[in-house]
């Protein structure tokens, strides 16, 4: 069967350094995948891959088979593709309402039920109450909901998410966390990057565990044992401790 969105091989860095050695990941409509690992392991670097934000060969990404590896990233949003950047980076100065309609003027064509910004509200209802306020005024766990919302309403196929429960409280982190699955309720897939392993294996169906560019691990989150996990996220010489 041909997966929504894969990778075959992938190999990508930055100038001279190589960050990612032969990646092969794939994901399903509706499916949530995490992608766990140690600082530096390659995740962010696997989705900026995925997004075009780095050179790749074309045939090394495929959305329903088609090869679409290092296309610009605003077709990548187009072909259905969206991040939800580390860090957030919203348009400052733009209230919380501005910031999701950019992202509704740049969308891919629906391919289910569209993302609204009504729904954007529904999903986290105090943007609605903030709806008219800068988004610089926002606490980090609101600024966070809206960089999801954003990323919602590129309408996308698959959402990749980098970090977004870095540096939040965990009531916040909860909160968002909680919203999740309406999202892929709707059929939108969600890669999502989180260091948070216990987190991350709750929240997914299946994860990956990267280490120094190669995948160490991947399977149905809650087949996993911690054990193993912990192998494939320190390498084999933690193995044979
Ligand atoms: N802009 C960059 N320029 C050069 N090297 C980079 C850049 N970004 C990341 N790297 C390097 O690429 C490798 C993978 O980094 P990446 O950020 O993808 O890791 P990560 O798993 O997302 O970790 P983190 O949790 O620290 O973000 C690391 O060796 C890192 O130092």
């Amino acid at each position: 069967m041909t997966a929504l969105l894969s990778t075959h091989g992938l190999i990508a860095g930055y100038g001279d350094m190589r960050a990612l050695h032969g990646i092969d990941f794939a994901i399903e409509p509706g499916e949530t995948v995490a992608l766990i690992g140690a600082n530096g392991a390659g995740k962010s670097t696997l989705l900026r891959a995925i997004m075009g934000l780095l050179p790749v060969a074309s045939d090394m990404v495929t959305l329903d088979g088609a090869a679409v590896g290092g296309s610009a990233p605003h077709l990548m949003v187009q072909n259905g593709i969206a991040i939800v950047p580390e860090g957030r980076r919203l348009f400052a100065g733009m209230t919380v309402e501005e910031n999701l309609r950019v992202a509704s003027e740049h969308a891919a064509k629906p391919h289910g039920t569209p993302w609204t910004q009504e729904a954007v509200y529904d999903l986290f209802p105090i943007l609605r109450e903030k709806a008219a306020t800068s988004v610089e005024n926002l606490s980090g766990g609101q600024q966070q909901m809206v960089s999801i919302g954003r990323g919602l309403l590129a309408q996308p196929r698959v959402l990749l998410c980098d970090e977004i429960s870095l540096g939040l409280a965990p009531r916040v982190v909860r909160e968002i966390y909680e919203a999740l699955p309406q999202v892929t309720a709707q059929g939108t897939a969600l890669v999502l990057v989180e260091q948070d392993v216990g987190l991350a294996q709750r929240a997914s169906g299946r994860l990956y565990c990267l280490l120094e560019g190669r995948v160490t691990l991947e399977g149905r989150s809650l087949d996993i044992s911690r054990d193993d996990i912990s192998k494939a996220y320190f390498g084999a010489s933690h193995a044979l401790d």
